[in-house]
Protein backbone atom coordinates (compact mmCIF):
# COMPACT_ATOMS: atom_id res chain seq x y z
CA UNK A 1 0.00 0.00 0.00
CA UNK A 2 1.12 3.58 -0.95
CA UNK A 3 2.91 4.82 2.24
CA UNK A 4 0.62 6.43 4.37
CA UNK A 5 1.34 10.24 5.91
CA UNK A 6 -1.83 11.45 7.18
CA UNK A 7 -4.85 9.86 8.77
CA UNK A 8 -7.89 10.48 11.04
CA UNK A 9 -8.60 9.13 14.16
CA UNK A 10 -12.06 8.29 14.00
CA UNK A 11 -12.79 8.64 18.35
CA UNK A 12 -14.59 10.80 20.36
CA UNK A 13 -12.78 9.44 23.45
CA UNK A 14 -10.23 11.81 24.58
CA UNK A 15 -8.39 9.11 26.60
CA UNK A 16 -8.55 6.67 24.07
CA UNK A 17 -7.31 9.67 21.17
CA UNK A 18 -4.02 10.66 23.65
CA UNK A 19 -2.91 6.72 23.72
CA UNK A 20 -3.45 6.44 20.07
CA UNK A 21 -1.54 9.47 19.33
CA UNK A 22 1.55 9.27 21.67
CA UNK A 23 1.56 5.17 20.13
CA UNK A 24 1.87 6.46 16.80
CA UNK A 25 4.53 9.16 17.34
CA UNK A 26 5.07 11.49 14.58
CA UNK A 27 5.17 8.79 11.67
CA UNK A 28 2.19 9.90 10.20
CA UNK A 29 0.01 13.16 10.67
CA UNK A 30 -2.83 12.96 12.65
CA UNK A 31 -6.50 14.51 12.32
CA UNK A 32 -8.60 14.44 14.98
CA UNK A 33 -12.26 13.53 13.68
CA UNK A 34 -14.01 16.16 15.28
CA UNK A 35 -12.50 18.40 12.77
CA UNK A 36 -14.91 16.79 10.78
CA UNK A 37 -17.90 15.80 12.57
CA UNK A 38 -19.33 15.79 16.02
CA UNK A 39 -22.08 13.32 14.94
CA UNK A 40 -20.77 10.04 16.26
CA UNK A 41 -21.78 6.81 13.79
CA UNK A 42 -24.57 4.19 15.90
CA UNK A 43 -22.16 1.21 16.55
CA UNK A 44 -24.84 -1.49 15.72
CA UNK A 45 -22.13 -4.60 15.30
CA UNK A 46 -21.72 -7.17 16.96
CA UNK A 47 -18.19 -7.26 17.50
CA UNK A 48 -15.37 -5.46 18.15
CA UNK A 49 -14.01 -5.22 14.76
CA UNK A 50 -17.50 -4.81 13.00
CA UNK A 51 -17.91 -1.48 14.98
CA UNK A 52 -14.50 -0.48 14.21
CA UNK A 53 -14.38 -0.73 10.58
CA UNK A 54 -17.79 1.13 10.69
CA UNK A 55 -16.64 4.05 12.83
CA UNK A 56 -13.00 3.84 10.62
CA UNK A 57 -15.60 4.11 7.34
CA UNK A 58 -17.23 6.90 8.62
CA UNK A 59 -14.59 8.87 9.54
CA UNK A 60 -13.24 8.21 6.19
CA UNK A 61 -16.67 9.31 4.71
CA UNK A 62 -16.67 12.36 6.24
CA UNK A 63 -12.92 13.72 5.77
CA UNK A 64 -11.79 12.21 2.03
CA UNK A 65 -8.88 10.61 4.35
CA UNK A 66 -7.59 7.17 5.15
CA UNK A 67 -9.04 6.67 8.61
CA UNK A 68 -8.05 4.43 11.64
CA UNK A 69 -11.03 3.27 14.83
CA UNK A 70 -10.38 1.87 17.64
CA UNK A 71 -13.24 -0.30 19.12
CA UNK A 72 -12.67 -1.69 22.35
CA UNK A 73 -14.08 -2.88 25.76
CA UNK A 74 -13.57 -4.71 28.58
CA UNK A 75 -14.64 -8.73 29.05
CA UNK A 76 -15.58 -10.18 32.65
CA UNK A 77 -15.26 -13.52 32.51
CA UNK A 78 -17.69 -14.31 35.63
CA UNK A 79 -20.09 -12.08 33.38
CA UNK A 80 -20.17 -14.07 30.25
CA UNK A 81 -17.71 -11.92 28.71
CA UNK A 82 -19.98 -8.36 29.27
CA UNK A 83 -19.79 -5.97 29.16
CA UNK A 84 -17.27 -6.27 25.95
CA UNK A 85 -18.60 -4.11 22.77
CA UNK A 86 -21.63 -2.59 25.03
CA UNK A 87 -18.74 -1.31 27.56
CA UNK A 88 -19.07 2.56 26.88
CA UNK A 89 -23.12 1.92 27.45
CA UNK A 90 -22.91 -0.41 30.17
CA UNK A 91 -24.56 2.25 32.54
CA UNK A 92 -27.13 3.18 29.88
CA UNK A 93 -24.54 5.69 28.76
CA UNK A 94 -24.24 7.55 31.89
CA UNK A 95 -20.14 7.88 31.26
CA UNK A 96 -17.42 6.12 33.15
CA UNK A 97 -17.91 6.89 37.25
CA UNK A 98 -21.29 5.00 36.50
CA UNK A 99 -20.51 2.64 34.27
CA UNK A 100 -17.65 1.16 37.13
CA UNK A 101 -20.50 1.98 39.52
CA UNK A 102 -22.81 -0.40 38.21
CA UNK A 103 -19.46 -3.28 37.20
CA UNK A 104 -18.10 -2.97 40.98
CA UNK A 105 -22.14 -4.03 41.80
CA UNK A 106 -22.39 -6.68 39.56
CA UNK A 107 -19.24 -8.41 41.27
CA UNK A 108 -19.78 -7.72 44.50
CA UNK A 109 -20.12 -11.28 45.73
CA UNK A 110 -17.98 -12.51 43.17
CA UNK A 111 -14.25 -13.52 45.00
CA UNK A 112 -11.06 -12.20 43.61
CA UNK A 113 -10.04 -15.92 42.04
CA UNK A 114 -13.18 -15.47 39.89
CA UNK A 115 -12.61 -12.15 39.00
CA UNK A 116 -10.98 -12.56 35.93
CA UNK A 117 -10.87 -10.24 32.91
CA UNK A 118 -9.42 -8.64 29.52
CA UNK A 119 -9.53 -5.55 27.43
CA UNK A 120 -10.01 -6.33 24.32
CA UNK A 121 -9.06 -3.95 21.42
CA UNK A 122 -9.86 -3.83 17.49
CA UNK A 123 -8.17 -1.24 15.57
CA UNK A 124 -9.33 -1.08 11.91
CA UNK A 125 -7.54 0.85 9.14
CA UNK A 126 -9.11 1.88 5.92
CA UNK A 127 -7.25 4.19 3.07
CA UNK A 128 -11.13 5.50 1.90
CA UNK A 129 -14.81 5.04 3.04
CA UNK A 130 -15.27 1.88 0.56
CA UNK A 131 -12.51 -0.25 1.18
CA UNK A 132 -12.92 -3.62 0.80
CA UNK A 133 -9.72 -4.32 2.33
CA UNK A 134 -9.91 -3.02 5.91
CA UNK A 135 -6.11 -3.26 8.15
CA UNK A 136 -7.80 -4.93 11.16
CA UNK A 137 -5.88 -6.00 14.18
CA UNK A 138 -6.88 -6.65 17.61
CA UNK A 139 -4.72 -6.47 21.57
CA UNK A 140 -5.63 -8.43 24.66
CA UNK A 141 -4.89 -7.40 28.08
CA UNK A 142 -5.35 -10.00 30.78
CA UNK A 143 -5.68 -8.29 34.32
CA UNK A 144 -8.57 -8.83 37.18
CA UNK A 145 -11.47 -6.54 38.99
CA UNK A 146 -10.77 -4.92 41.77
CA UNK A 147 -13.09 -4.35 44.97
CA UNK A 148 -12.84 -0.41 44.85
CA UNK A 149 -11.17 1.86 42.46
CA UNK A 150 -7.45 2.57 42.71
CA UNK A 151 -5.31 5.23 40.57
CA UNK A 152 -6.26 8.87 38.58
CA UNK A 153 -4.68 7.81 35.61
CA UNK A 154 -6.31 6.68 32.23
CA UNK A 155 -9.70 6.51 31.49
CA UNK A 156 -12.79 4.21 31.40
CA UNK A 157 -12.74 1.12 33.65
CA UNK A 158 -8.64 1.76 34.41
CA UNK A 159 -9.11 2.39 38.34
CA UNK A 160 -11.32 -1.54 38.35
CA UNK A 161 -8.26 -3.10 36.11
CA UNK A 162 -5.54 -4.94 38.26
CA UNK A 163 -2.77 -5.32 36.19
CA UNK A 164 -0.71 -8.86 37.48
CA UNK A 165 2.55 -8.06 35.82
CA UNK A 166 2.67 -4.60 37.25
CA UNK A 167 0.96 -5.26 40.95
CA UNK A 168 -0.94 -2.49 40.71
CA UNK A 169 -4.62 -0.70 39.06
CA UNK A 170 -3.92 0.11 35.40
CA UNK A 171 -4.95 3.40 36.46
CA UNK A 172 -1.77 3.55 38.69
CA UNK A 173 0.48 2.85 35.40
CA UNK A 174 2.68 6.63 34.50
CA UNK A 175 1.28 6.69 30.69
CA UNK A 176 4.26 5.22 29.21
CA UNK A 177 3.65 1.83 30.84
CA UNK A 178 0.21 1.40 30.05
CA UNK A 179 1.11 2.47 26.25
CA UNK A 180 3.77 -0.38 26.47
CA UNK A 181 1.60 -2.88 27.65
CA UNK A 182 -1.99 -2.47 27.22
CA UNK A 183 -4.19 -4.30 24.96
CA UNK A 184 -4.77 -0.96 22.50
CA UNK A 185 -0.22 -0.95 22.70
CA UNK A 186 -0.57 -4.61 21.45
CA UNK A 187 -2.86 -3.80 18.63
CA UNK A 188 -0.85 -0.86 17.51
CA UNK A 189 1.95 -3.23 17.50
CA UNK A 190 0.80 -5.29 14.58
CA UNK A 191 -0.86 -2.20 12.85
CA UNK A 192 2.82 -0.09 12.49
CA UNK A 193 4.34 -3.71 11.55
CA UNK A 194 1.45 -3.72 8.68
CA UNK A 195 2.21 -0.07 7.97
CA UNK A 196 5.62 -0.10 7.46
CA UNK A 197 5.79 2.18 10.47
CA UNK A 198 7.73 -0.54 13.28
O1 LIG B 1 -7.61 1.32 27.89
C1 LIG B 1 -8.72 1.35 28.43
N1 LIG B 1 -8.85 1.64 29.75
C2 LIG B 1 -10.03 1.72 30.35
N2 LIG B 1 -11.21 1.55 29.73
C3 LIG B 1 -11.13 1.25 28.41
C4 LIG B 1 -9.92 1.13 27.72
N3 LIG B 1 -10.17 0.83 26.45
C5 LIG B 1 -11.48 0.76 26.33
N4 LIG B 1 -12.08 1.02 27.52
C6 LIG B 1 -13.51 1.12 27.79
C7 LIG B 1 -13.97 2.56 27.78
C8 LIG B 1 -15.33 2.48 27.15
O2 LIG B 1 -16.27 2.14 28.16
C9 LIG B 1 -15.21 1.29 26.20
C10 LIG B 1 -14.79 1.71 24.81
O3 LIG B 1 -15.93 1.94 24.02
P1 LIG B 1 -15.73 2.44 22.50
O4 LIG B 1 -17.04 2.50 21.84
O5 LIG B 1 -14.67 1.62 21.87
O6 LIG B 1 -15.13 3.89 22.66
P2 LIG B 1 -15.83 5.27 22.98
O7 LIG B 1 -17.31 5.17 22.73
O8 LIG B 1 -15.42 5.72 24.33
O9 LIG B 1 -15.19 6.23 21.91
P3 LIG B 1 -15.22 6.05 20.30
O10 LIG B 1 -16.21 4.98 19.98
O11 LIG B 1 -15.60 7.38 19.76
O12 LIG B 1 -13.83 5.68 19.90
O13 LIG B 1 -14.22 0.45 26.76
MG1 LIG C 1 -17.98 4.28 21.06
Amino acid sequence: MKALTELVLASHNAGKLKELQAMLGDAVRVRSVAEFSTVEPEETGLSFVENAILKARHAARISGLPALADDSGLAVDALGGAPGIYSARYAGGLGDAANNAKLLEALRDVPDAERGAQFVCALALVRHADDPLPILCEGLWHGRILFEARGAGGFGYDPLFWVPECDCASAELPAAEKNRLSHRARAMVQLKQRLGLA
